[in-house]
């Protein structure tokens, strides 16, 4: 059994006495008083730079701890930065982070949150719209159903970032229409990383494009820019440092090289 399946297994066991009809009119009755809709695409719509998104994540199956920041800690730095989009980790076991973090978050920045996480029931979706986030993470060959999920996200106002690895894995999703696809550069059966899985796939993107994964210096954030990304996502690397003023510097510097005016 590779990892994603460990944590799939252990997702359904989590979700057992979880019902998505409890808290589906709830999720529904707050989209529709929420005029913030669908911040993902509206800002990977602005061309004038490749959007830096980052992420909180406490842990990995492949590195272990990654960082002891709190969450509040993390997110005031990516407040006060020029990240663009914030990813939260809500993953219990193997990422140990929690949907209470994901709550917090949204709390603490007006940009856009996105809820990542292993995403195996509508409930999971509900509940990412009743803590305020802006998107969720479907990956194809965990999610059930790419093309109900797809539409849920859609009549709730939120983005969907639909993951793949693979040309197979977007030819499953393509008729769907996703409007945000997110190439993952790790390989969830390995865990090994490889920047050109986003060269060889961008081709095929019709829509938004997010590279995802393995990013660590401005050499590999120039490289997925002008491998067509409109956005790239980063967690080990930003979070490597524990020391506020090296992870700010960090940021920077990257979102320097996604500037579209810089060579
Ligand atoms: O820490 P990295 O290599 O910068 O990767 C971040 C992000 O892409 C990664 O956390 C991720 C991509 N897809 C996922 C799906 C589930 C959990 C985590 C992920």
């Amino acid at each position: 059994m590779n990892v994603v399946d460990e944590i799939v297994k252990n997702k359904k066991q989590l979700l057992k006495n979880k019902s998505a009809d409890e808290i589906k009119q709830k999720a529904h009755d707050y989209a529709s008083t929420n005029d913030k809709k669908f911040r993902f695409q509206e800002k990977l719509s602005d061309a004038t730079s490749t959007k830096l998104i980052c992420e909180y994540k406490p842990a990995s199956p492949s590195q272990g701890d990654i960082s002891t920041l709190s969450v509040e800690d993390v997110i005031e730095i990516y407040d006060t930065t020029p990240v663009d989009m914030i990813s939260v980790l809500t993953e219990e076991s193997y990422f140990k982070s929690n949907i209470e973090n994901l709550k917090k978050a949204v709390k603490l920045t007006d940009k856009p949150v996105l809820r990542k996480d292993f995403i195996i029931d509508e409930y999971m979706i509900y509940e990412a719209v009743l803590c305020g986030a802006s998107a969720v993470l479907l990956i194809n060959g965990v999610c059930p159903d790419i093309e109900d999920y797809l539409n849920l996200c859609h009549e709730l106002g939120i983005d969907a970032i639909v993951e793949c690895h693979t040309l197979n894995d977007i030819e499953d999703v393509i008729e769907y229409d996703p409007k945000i696809i997110g190439i993952n550069n790790r390989d969830f059966k390995d865990l090994s990383i490889d920047l050109e899985t986003t060269k060889k796939l961008s081709e095929y993107i019709p829509n938004y494009m997010i590279s995802e994964s393995g990013v660590k210096t401005e050499h590999d954030a120039r490289k997925l820019r002008n491998y067509g990304a409109d956005g790239v996502l980063i967690g080990t690397s930003v979070l490597k440092s524990n020391e506020k003023p090296e992870i700010e510097h960090y940021i920077n510097k990257i979102k320097h090289v996604l500037r579209k005016n810089t060579l």
